[in-house]
């Protein structure tokens, strides 16, 4: 069947399909006679190549985005495993850290707490407010694992949105990096006198969250059709906000729920592997979590479906997980703590506490750990030598980021369990070459889930995110590993594959969302599977 939809980037208004305006071709004289674009390319490449410095090719991509943006996106698709660790993961780190000092000109929106009570009228500058579908907000509170950037948080929110245009498909003008500007309490920028946030210290309580309210209440009326992402916010205020706005407004977290979904999808695989080498059932694994911020209770919570999928009840798929934060394993008998770790901590453990990662180890003999503690080498050789003596096929997955906060090095992991470990990373470690066999690493970043997450909440018109649907996003990506991509032991399909997963993804989303009757787009219901995979596809922008 054919239905005519309004396409997703419309205002409503129009409900025929609009091909958007080529730019102007300049008049005779104003290029050089001989331009070919796949020579152009060439070009363009070439340029990236010759800087030495990460952050010089981040710098070059970034005008060559304003500049060119159809030869910045298509250059993306075709070297996505070149490209995504510069615009993004690690490279985007060293742009938030230096972002006062290489500025070159305002992208994106930024509010900052003198906005307040006149939020509105700073949105309403927004040049394209019946386009936006998509925004990425932060508050620089916790970039990646560096802490507070205040305003240098912006690069985050712009690359996430760089690969939602590359990786799904989204319209550049769809989309709305934000960065709020709540103060900070970054010392170092507050001296610096180029730092270009306000010199504040961060705002905290009860006026932090009038503002937020103020925001997501304006963000709403003015972008009727937007998905808001939220993105890097510190712990606490990413569980409070997630949990005030998420029956209210579609949003969804990144670091809890997408880094969630990412890493379920993983260790479905993963364990799949690894109960294979050791014969044991999927439901007796045991996982052991470094690290009880936002992201690693994010992912506590969401490999909880792991179990429940597995016909587990929730109290049980609740007794495979284990947390370590700053003071050790985390138990009720130790004290008070944070809200967000209580569900975890331990009620069957009353002894001393257990401090040393080792002896934890041997305490809860895991057959997974997960790092989400930003603390760089924490699985030293003795904790990866511990974890290949208690599995056949230990999974290990250290996922802070960037890089060089990552617990352990995917050349480490291979080291120290013989060839044998199930490894994904949240930053891109290269390949290892080990007894003469070639091992890939996995990247358990959210840039597999965020993009095809968002562009079915997006299609479906999602009035919210449910936990439904980001279960669905994590199975999706599970199941898109090809024979070719099983055969190599990957975790992850390949990434030069991101288009194709995104709108596997996204189908899957929107059936979630349909099954959960939080979609509004409801002529979608009709669509068989092909029909409606092709209409995913069909809906995506290309350069
Ligand atoms: O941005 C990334 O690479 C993943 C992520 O959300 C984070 O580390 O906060
Ligand atoms: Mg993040």
């Amino acid at each position: 069947m054919t239905i005519v939809l309004t396409p997703y980037w419309s205002n409503g208004v129009q409900k025929l399909k609009v091909a958007p305006q080529p730019p102007p071709k300049p008049k005779h004289g104003l290029t050089p006679p001989v331009l070919d674009d796949k020579i152009h390319a060439m070009r363009c490449l070439n340029q990236l190549r010759s800087k030495d410095k990460n952050i010089e090719k981040y710098i070059y991509l970034s005008m060559l985005k304003e500049q060119d943006p159809s030869m910045f996106y298509k250059l993306c698709l075709q070297y996505m495993p070149e490209f995504t660790p510069i615009i993004y993961t690690p490279t985007v780190g060293d742009a938030c850290l230096q972002y006062s000092h290489i500025y070159r000109r305002p992208e994106g929106l930024f509010i900052s707490i003198k906005d307040k009570g006149k939020i509105r009228s700073v949105i309403r500058n927004w040049p394209k407010l019946d386009e936006a579908r998509i925004s990425v907000v932060t508050d620089g509170s916790r970039i990646l694992g560096l802490g507070d950037l205040g305003v240098n948080g912006m690069p985050i929110s712009i690359g996430k949105l760089s690969l939602y245009i590359a990786g799904a498909g989204i319209r550049p003008s769809s989309t709305i990096p934000i960065c709020l500007d709540l103060g900070t309490n970054n010392q170092k920028f507050l001296d610096d006198p180029l730092y270009l946030g306000l010199r504040k210290e961060r705002l905290t309580g009860p006026e932090m969250t009038e503002f937020m309210d103020e925001f997501m209440h304006e963000m709403s009326v003015a972008f009727p059709k937007l998905l808001v992402q939220f993105e890097d916010f510190s712990t606490d205020n990413a569980f409070l906000y997630l949990d005030r706005y998420r029956n209210k407004y579609p949003v969804f977290n990144d670091d809890i729920q997408g880094t969630g979904a990412v890493v379920l999808s993983g260790l479905i695989n993963a364990a799949r592997l690894s109960s294979a080498a050791s014969g044991q059932p999927i439901t007796s694994h045991r996982i052991l979590f470094f690290g009880a911020g936002s992201a690693g209770v994010g992912v506590a919570m969401q490999l909880m479906s792991f179990f429940t999928l597995n016909g587990l009840s929730k109290d049980e798929a609740r007794e495979r997980i284990w947390l370590i934060d700053s003071q050790g394993l985390v138990f009720d008998d130790r004290g008070p703590m944070a809200e967000h770790k209580k569900f975890f901590s331990r009620k069957d453990y009353s002894g001393p506490p257990i401090t040393d990662i080792l002896d934890i180890i041997e305490h809860v003999k895991p057959t997974a750990l997960l790092g989400l503690s930003t603390i760089s080498n924490a699985f030293t050789a003795d904790v990866i030598q511990a974890m290949a003596a208690l599995n056949p096929r230990p999974i290990i997955f250290p996922l802070s980021n960037p890089v060089r906060l990552s617990e352990c090095s995917f050349d480490d992991a291979v080291k120290h369990t013989n060839g044998q470990v199930l490894f994904a990373s949240g930053s891109p470690f290269p390949a290892v070459d080990y007894n003469g066999v070639t091992l890939y690493p996995g990247q358990g970043n959210n840039m597999y889930i965020f993009p095809g997450l968002g562009l079915g909440a997006i299609l479906a018109r999602a009035t919210s995110v449910t936990d439904s649907m980001v279960e669905a996003s994590s199975l999706g990506l599970a199941g898109a590993l090809t024979e070719e991509e099983h055969s190599m032991g990957l975790l992850y399909p390949q990434v030069e594959r991101i288009r194709e997963i995104s709108a596997h993804i996204a189908k899957e989303v929107i059936r979630a969302a349909q099954k959960a009757n939080v979609d509004r787009s409801t002529e979608l219901r009709s669509l068989n599977d092909g029909e409606l995979l092709k209409l995913v596809n069909s809906k995506m922008w290309n350069p």
